[in-house]
């Protein structure tokens, strides 16, 4: 090659790298102008937030981190900018609110009631369902669903509650002396029960692989987790080349499979009664009538204090009551509506809907008995109190709980309650604002086409309304400690109309579990909670695991053991 037919390939392959480059600066800084001209970028850079690169806006802050980084470093920044807090994930404004007031002008809305859009990562999986769904569909759905929650109901669950906390009694009696992972136990337990109440799947009918979708829900999450906070595992297009596609499609096919099968058997059941002329059990009537004989219609709980405020429909639901409607319970209800056609809803709507109440109804109570168990297992002195509570109600009887024993479980619900504060199950809720809305702190417009990001771990450590914030006291849920306290500066099960539809049941099963948990065992821990390792995940988990010990529980009152 001659020195000019060099300088000409020079010449040449230096064009072909510098135009393309000019030409994707000169993209990339119109765009970025056409961004700071945007009513949404102009009101967003409004907000105290940290620095923001052109274009990447503050996507790189979480490139590397893992997981358990996450919490932390989204606590840090709320310390440091206060309440809200505003992010950019390239030209996406993320606003985190942590303020009672504000978190009221979004979860008490009508209007504000869609899900961000990063909740679409769980469609393969939930489809529509009630956690993802919007506009009709939801209203319809919900006002189908959180009926089946309505506390008759719930009262002919306590028997079920009642055995499966047996089961895993005697499960748990093989680690005794060892320090384990009581998370393992808690999620199997919970989807036993899941599958014989809401989905009424009998004892005889299920096998092993209650623990298998355990398992394949928690991989799940994290696959979603991690395609919240990579922004590039946003892309489907890059999603589908990484090995996160294949391993999704395998723990789809574990979950789906048993969600079809539990829909299979259920409907084939209804058909096979239909034949016979028999109807799908009711609920209500005996169980209306055992709770007037003892009175138990007007004892009210500290849920009921808590949660007035919250103004969603379950209290109405209750408080409502006619009292002759035959009540059916979640699966039973679909699988009659499809097919007698009282309810407008398809096979493929039921089998998302299943999908939902599976996944919702399991991971997060899985979550918050583990908690509770670590806690007692550090805080001697509470688990005494609630020994000593349980003990004044059973004394040295081994029978089973009933709806009644519940309420009087005064002490253990305190504790539940303060364990949900400290470590909420669901530690973030996120919506997408369709309209501009006006929040309390500084009168900030929050313009629509944002995603607002509740952060429940930082509402429940406000200074203002918990005088020792970071302190496990549950105390703080005596009554003169609840009464005036802002409504909004406890959120576990989120409020307003799109409140959790299984708060109810998920406080009764949980007051059975642990209660049966705790007249068998001690717990104990040599973990203290400085050492937890928060995971925020979909569901807040310790990815340290839930490790604690058990030994027997003598049948005695604390002090005289
Ligand atoms: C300790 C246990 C539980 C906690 C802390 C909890 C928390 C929550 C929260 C915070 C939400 C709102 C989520 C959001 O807006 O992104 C929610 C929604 C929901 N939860 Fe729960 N939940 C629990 C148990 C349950 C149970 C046992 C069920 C069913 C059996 C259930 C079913 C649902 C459903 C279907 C929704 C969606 C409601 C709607 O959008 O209308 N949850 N839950």
């Amino acid at each position: 090659m001659t020195v000019v037919e060099d300088v000409q390939t020079y010449q040449f392959s230096t064009r072909l790298i510098f135009y393309p480059l000019v030409l994707l600066a000169t993209g990339l800084w119109l765009l970025y102008r056409w961004q700071q001209q945007s009513k949404l970028h102009k009101l967003g850079n409004k907000l105290p937030g940290p620095l923001a690169l052109p274009v990447f806006g503050n996507a790189l802050l979480a490139f590397g981190k893992k997981p358990e980084e996450l919490v932390r470093l989204a606590l840090d920044y709320a310390e440091q900018y206060g309440t809200v807090v505003r992010g950019w994930l390239g030209s996406k404004l993320i606003i985190f609110l942590s303020d009672p007031d504000d978190v009221e002008v979004i979860l008490n809305s009508n209007v504000h009631i869609d899900k961000a859009t990063e909740y679409k990562y769980f469609k393969p999986w939930l489809g529509e369902g009630l956690l993802i769904s919007s506009g009709e569909k939801w209203r319809s759905h919900r006002k189908m669903i959180a009926p089946t929650f309505h506390i008759n109901i719930l009262k002919s669950f306590v028997d079920t509650f009642n055995q499966n906390s047996k089961n895993v009694v005697e499960k748990m009696k093989t680690e005794m002396g060892k320090v384990f992972d009581v998370h393992d136990y808690m999620s199997g337990v919970t989807v036993d029960i899941l599958l014989e109440t809401a989905m009424g799947i009998t004892k005889e009918t299920q096998d092993e692989s209650g623990f298998d979708y355990a398992v394949a829900v928690m991989k799940m999450c994290d696959i979603i987790h991690q395609r919240h906070y990579k922004f590039w595992l946003r892309f489907d297009s890059i999603f589908k080349l990484t090995s996160f596609f294949e391993k999704q499609k395998k723990l789809l096919g574990i979950i789906h499979g048993l969600t079809n099968k539990v829909i299979k058997n259920k409907k084939e059941k209804y058909i096979q009664n239909k034949s016979k002329g028999i109807a799908t059990p009711g609920i209500s009537e005996t169980i209306s009538s055992s709770e007037n004989d003892t009175g138990l219609a007007n004892v009210k709980t500290l849920a009921d204090t808590v949660f007035k405020g919250y103004r969603d429909d379950l209290d109405f639901n209750d408080e409502n009551d006619v009292g002759e409607k035959k009540r059916l319970a979640f699966l039973d209800l679909m699988i009659e509506s499809a097919q007698n056609g009282t309810n407008k809803i398809t096979d493929f709507e039921i089998k998302e809907e299943v999908d939902t109440i599976m996944f919702e109804g399991h991971d997060t109570t899985a979550a918050g008995s583990s908690f509770v168990l670590c806690l007692l297992g550090i805080h001697q002195d509470v688990q005494a109190r609630v020994y000593d509570e349980l003990y004044s109600i059973f004394g040295d009887s081994d029978r089973p709980v009933t709806f009644e024993d519940t309420l009087q479980m005064k002490y253990l619900e305190r504790v539940i309650f303060e364990s949900l504060r400290m470590y909420p199950p669901v530690p973030i809720i996120a919506r997408k604002l369709n309209r501009d809305v006006k929040i309390s702190t500084n009168n900030y417009l929050l313009p629509a086409g944002a995603t607002v990001v509740i952060g429940t771990l930082k509402v429940h450590r406000n200074p203002k309304y918990y005088k020792n914030p970071d302190k496990f006291d549950p105390d703080n849920f005596l009554p003169e400690n609840t009464q005036n306290r802002h409504y909004y500066s406890y959120i576990p099960f989120s409020a307003g109309p799109r409140s959790c539809v299984g708060r109810k049941y998920a406080l009764l099963k949980l007051k059975v579990l642990l209660a049966t948990i705790l007249r068998n065992f001690k717990m104990v821990s040599d973990v203290t909670e400085d050492q937890y390792v928060l995971q925020a995940d979909i569901i807040l988990k310790r990815s340290d695991g839930f490790r604690v010990q058990i030994e027997p529980r003598k049948r005695v009152p604390s002090n005289v053991a």
